[in-house]
């Protein structure tokens, strides 16, 4: 393993770390860390107690946080600077584990690197977020420019076909969807509860009442509006920055672009050209030939 400069389909570049089967983000640790953290992974022992959230880069991860977090604690009150402790390949084990109770696990891996013996061991709950492509490759464009640690300053038009051949971090969407949609018809062997960040934006109340519902846990109607309003991205974005970004703040790596920008759906049509839109659509459906399970919504 070691750090590589990925070229997009212009030749400018950007930082990552080759795991051997894929690129994961240069997150700031030594390589030996990360080759441990790589073949760890597999045999990670979960806590009784852990939620476990899965997302693809881009998807919904620091709202789902926020919202699971409110959940667990029976509060509506904003986490402090813990997101990112108990992101699985950007922590140590070692200090994954001083994370106290109740955790909230998240990583962006494909399924089939992910700690699948210890989610069924403890028969973890874990909720699988998905979003839009189109709307998930602008956000992801920004992430990439917005952070220092990438040295990136690419081009949308030649990003986009890279992150469309998944040239580039956790690979290609489709491969992940594919993997998540046999997996799922196999039986994975845990609880998993599947939502789309297109729903949560559109239908909050009812998406989070469908979580606790899967979580077994009670709120009242106060609460329950409370997180949902709490969550909302204009009050997120404002009074949870923060603690939302810190590692990214504290090492002055960061502008606010990367994770809370728009929080919209649909604002890819603002992105992509026409000529863009017939490519993306064309590739996503020959590479989703057979596989049906996941639909998504484009537009509110
Ligand atoms: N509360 C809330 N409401 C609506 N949208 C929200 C919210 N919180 C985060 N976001 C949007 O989610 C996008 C970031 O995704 P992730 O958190 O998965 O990013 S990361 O993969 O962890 O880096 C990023 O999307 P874009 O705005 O389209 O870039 C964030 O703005």
């Amino acid at each position: 393993m070691s750090r590589i400069k990925i070229p997009d389909a212009g030749g400018a570049t950007m930082i990552g770390a080759d795991v051997g089967e894929f690129i994961q983000p240069c997150f700031p640790m030594s390589e030996t860390e990360l080759k441990d953290l790589f073949k760890n992974m597999p045999n990670y022992k979960f806590r009784d107690d852990d939620v476990m959230l899965l997302t693809f880069p881009k998807t919904g991860t620091n709202w789902l946080y926020e919202i699971l977090h409110m959940i667990l604690n029976r509060s509506s009150e904003y986490t402090e600077d813990t997101k990112m402790d108990t992101m699985m390949e950007s922590r140590l084990v070692a200090d994954i584990d001083t994370v106290k109770s109740p955790r909230i696990m998240n990583i962006h891996y494909p399924y089939e690197y992910l700690p699948i013996k210890g989610l069924q061991e403890k028969q973890i709950k874990t909720i699988l977020c998905l979003r839009n492509p189109k709307d998930s490759a602008v956000s992801y464009y920004n992430h990439m420019i917005s952070i220092k640690l990438y040295e990136y300053d690419g081009k949308w038009c030649n990003w986009l076909p890279t992150c469309m051949d998944g040239k580039l971090e956790y690979g290609k969407y489709t491969d992940y969807l594919k993997g998540f949609e046999t997996a799922i018809k196999q039986g994975v062997g845990f609880p998993l509860h599947v939502m789309y960040f297109e729903d949560l934006k559109s239908n909050g109340l009812e998406e989070l009442d469908k979580l606790l519902k899967f979580l077994k846990i009670d709120l009242d109607t106060e609460l329950r509006k409370d997180i949902i309003h709490k969550c909302r991205f204009d009050q997120m974005v404002n009074k949870n920055w923060d603690a939302t970004n810190f590692m990214f703040h504290e090492a002055k790596e960061f502008t606010t672009k990367g994770f809370m920008r728009k929080g919209s759906v649909g604002n890819w049509k603002t992105w992509f050209t026409v000529a863009q839109n017939e490519a993306f659509d064309k590739q996503w459906n020959s590479e989703m030939e057979g596989y049906s399970m996941f639909k998504f919504k484009y537009a509110l």
